[in-house]
């Protein structure tokens, strides 16, 4: 493969995945990005392969490797939809490297966060657990809402995935709820209502709950219900299409090149901070 340096050479890691498919395709696409490598753990069945033929079609020339180094060495950007303890490593490496981190992942840790966060002096991270334009409108939505409404209102993030999914609640649940806790001038983590099941009494007034549906092929829905007596306001994003979080991603990579090291967000990238 031979670097055009006149696009933005971005890694894909973990490419054998829902995600990871779906970037390979739009990066091939996009006439501003060269996909110039392509990431799978140690031992999967596409190591070695290119990565065109091992999605079933042409070969685009990037033979799939688990050397993060060598990979990120010659590239401006990793977009990374993996999991926690992948994201973790490559966030070293890619600080090591020098390139603008994508981070898509969902279900870290805070330990987890700040290990990634300790590279943010010295490189350009950008992390959300929903990159989609939509999601992050919805976002927006939620802290105003939530700021127009007093405790009257029951706060419930409700979301729907697909069977795979493995953490709850979703990146993007969460996100609503610190959305909505920051409307409301209080700390999610001291309001959150996760998991109820048997006797739990009656709702806490000012509490946010969450509720994660697990099914099927749903690429991802989440509402957040405002639940007054007599009334109820629901704000809802669903996805129909895993490309939104992708060109979302993909915009946060060429974004991220002329930005000074940090931790950024989607609504950083798109405006809406
Ligand atoms: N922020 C956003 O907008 C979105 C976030 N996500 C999040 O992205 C993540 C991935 O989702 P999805 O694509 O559906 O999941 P998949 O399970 O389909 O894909 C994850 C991929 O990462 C690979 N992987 C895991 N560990 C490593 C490793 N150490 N080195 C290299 N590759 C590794 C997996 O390989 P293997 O199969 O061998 O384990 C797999 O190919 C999830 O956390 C999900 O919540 C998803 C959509 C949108
Ligand atoms: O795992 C997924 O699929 C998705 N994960 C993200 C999340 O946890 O919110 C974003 C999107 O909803 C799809």
């Amino acid at each position: 493969m031979v670097r055009n340096t006149d696009q933005t050479g971005i890694v894909v890691t973990g490419v054998s995945g829902r995600m990871g498919q779906t970037l390979v395709r739009l990066v091939q696409d996009n006439p501003r990005t060269q996909l110039c490598g392509a990431l799978e753990r140690a031992g999967h069945a596409w190591i070695g392969q290119d990565i065109g033929t091992a999605m079933g079609g042409a070969a685009l020339g990037v033979i799939v490797t688990a050397d993060a180094v060598q990979a990120f060495e010659r590239a401006d950007a990793v977009i990374d939809f993996t999991a926690p303890a992948a994201t973790v490593a490559f966030a070293q490496v890619a600080t090591a490297c020098g390139v603008v981190h994508v981070i898509g992942t969902t279900g870290m840790t805070d330990e987890d966060i700040a290990a990634i966060d300790a590279g943010a002096d010295k490189s350009v991270i950008v992390r959300a657990g929903n990159m989609s334009l939509g999601v992050n409108l919805l976002v927006q939505l939620t802290r105003q809402v939530a700021a127009a409404l007093d405790e009257d209102y029951d706060i419930e993030v409700i979301e729907a995935h697909h069977r795979h999914k493995v953490d709850a609640p979703s990146g993007t649940a969460l996100m609503l709820g610190e959305a909505a806790a920051a409307g409301r001038g209080v700390t999610l983590a001291d309001v959150a209502d996760r998991g109820r099941d048997g006797i739990t009494g009656a709702r806490a007034r000012g509490d946010i709950g969450f509720t994660a549906i697990r099914g099927g092929d749903i690429i991802g829905e989440h509402d957040v219900m405002f639940a007054a007596d007599g009334e109820r306001i629901v704000l809802r994003h669903a996805a129909s299409d895993r490309s939104v979080f992708a060109r979302g991603a993909i915009k946060a990579a060429l974004w991220g090149q002329s930005q000074s090291p940090g931790h950024y967000s989607m609504l950083d990238v798109l405006g809406l901070s």
